[in-house]
């Protein structure tokens, strides 16, 4: 793919079920929660959706492809390698991530306490300021109680500009 754009946008969306006895990982942030993502992986649905939303953004693919949950290899991974990954692809087709947009819906716990450290690690993974980092958090006013989702926008600005 030659970086025709000087700017292309990504979007991903993820979802786990909540369960008993498993942690809660989110942006690489262990929650204090009393349940945590089912998964293959640690079920950080804030780092799976922001590394769709990157391969989204260069129509490469998404992360079911690079990292299938029928391979045992990662079972329990740390999802850091997922966007790690990810961010290797954007950077192979020219672009690096511009700012990140994200949305995270969970019931309980309340997140909001935890908005800058899950902003600063996110933006640490991705080499950003934690001022392109926006982080949203919603209720699902009940009516999605044993999942936790997580949706992001991506702006891709071709490097070297
Ligand atoms: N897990 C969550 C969910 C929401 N918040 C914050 O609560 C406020 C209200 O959310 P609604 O979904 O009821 O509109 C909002 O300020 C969220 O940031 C939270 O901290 N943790
Ligand atoms: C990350 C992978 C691989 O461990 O598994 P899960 O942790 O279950 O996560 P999901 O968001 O369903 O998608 C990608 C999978 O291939």
């Amino acid at each position: 793919m030659t970086a025709s754009l000087p700017f292309r946008v990504g979007y991903g969306e993820d979802a786990h079920r909540l369960s008993a006895g498993r942690l809660l990982v989110l942006g690489g942030v262990t929650v204090p929660a009393e349940r945590g993502a089912e998964a293959h992986s640690d079920g950080d649905v804030i780092l799976h959706t922001l590394a769709d939303a990157l391969l989204s953004g260069v129509a490469a693919g998404d992360i079911g492809q690079y990292f299938p949950d029928t391979d045992a290899a990662w079972k329990g991974l740390d999802s850091a390698h997922i966007l790690k990954r990810a961010l290797e692809v954007v950077r192979e087709r020219g672009y690096l991530p511009g700012n990140l947009a994200l949305v995270v819906t969970l019931d309980r716990p309340k997140l909001g306490p935890l908005r800058a450290d899950i902003a600063a690690n996110v933006a640490r993974l991705c080499g950003l300021n934690p001022a392109e980092v926006g982080l949203s958090f919603k209720t699902s006013e009940g009516l999605a109680p044993d999942h936790v989702q997580a949706r992001a926008t991506v702006l891709l600005v071709r490097a070297g500009d």
